[in-house]
């Protein structure tokens, strides 16, 4: 499978600090002229419906096994990911940051040291 090659410059997290600055913008906004202010307008579980249905259609895209596809699923699902952020305050930056707290950090080691946490606080 060919993934589709993008040039690294437009792979910036610019694209995402922007795309949150109008998200936010559209809070309050006319739910017949922006699908952001719908989206607010209809409230969490409707946000948290899109972000699953989208979860669902990147996996099907997937098991296609059509690149194209995966990328416009995943960006549907990042969108809409960022709405539900947004509905609770939170900013990609915060994402980005957390990710940027896991860099070199063994997801085996991690997985194993927060069971062992776990344990301790469970007492057994
Ligand atoms: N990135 C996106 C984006 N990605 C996907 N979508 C919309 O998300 C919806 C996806 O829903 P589906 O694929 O399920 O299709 P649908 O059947 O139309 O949706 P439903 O009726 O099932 O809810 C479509 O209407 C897409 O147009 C987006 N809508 C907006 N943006 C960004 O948000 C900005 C603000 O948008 P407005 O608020 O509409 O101005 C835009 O300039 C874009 O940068």
């Amino acid at each position: 499978m060919n993934a589709p090659s993008a040039p690294a410059s437009a792979l910036s997290q610019d694209v995402l600090a922007r795309l949150a600055e109008v998200i936010e913008s559209r809070r309050g906004g006319d739910p017949d002229a922006s699908y952001v202010a719908r989206l607010f307008h209809k409230g969490t579980d409707a946000i948290l419906k899109k972000v699953g249905e989208e979860a669902t259609e990147t996996v099907m895209a997937a098991k296609d096994g059509d690149a194209q596809k995966i990328v416009y699923e995943v960006a549907d699902l990042w969108f809409h990911s960022m709405v539900a952020l947004a509905q609770f305050g939170l900013k990609p930056s915060d994402v980005l940051a957390e990710l940027q707290r896991r860099e070199g950090l063994s997801g085996l080691e991690e997985f194993a040291a927060r069971r062992a946490r776990e344990r301790e606080e469970s007492g057994t």
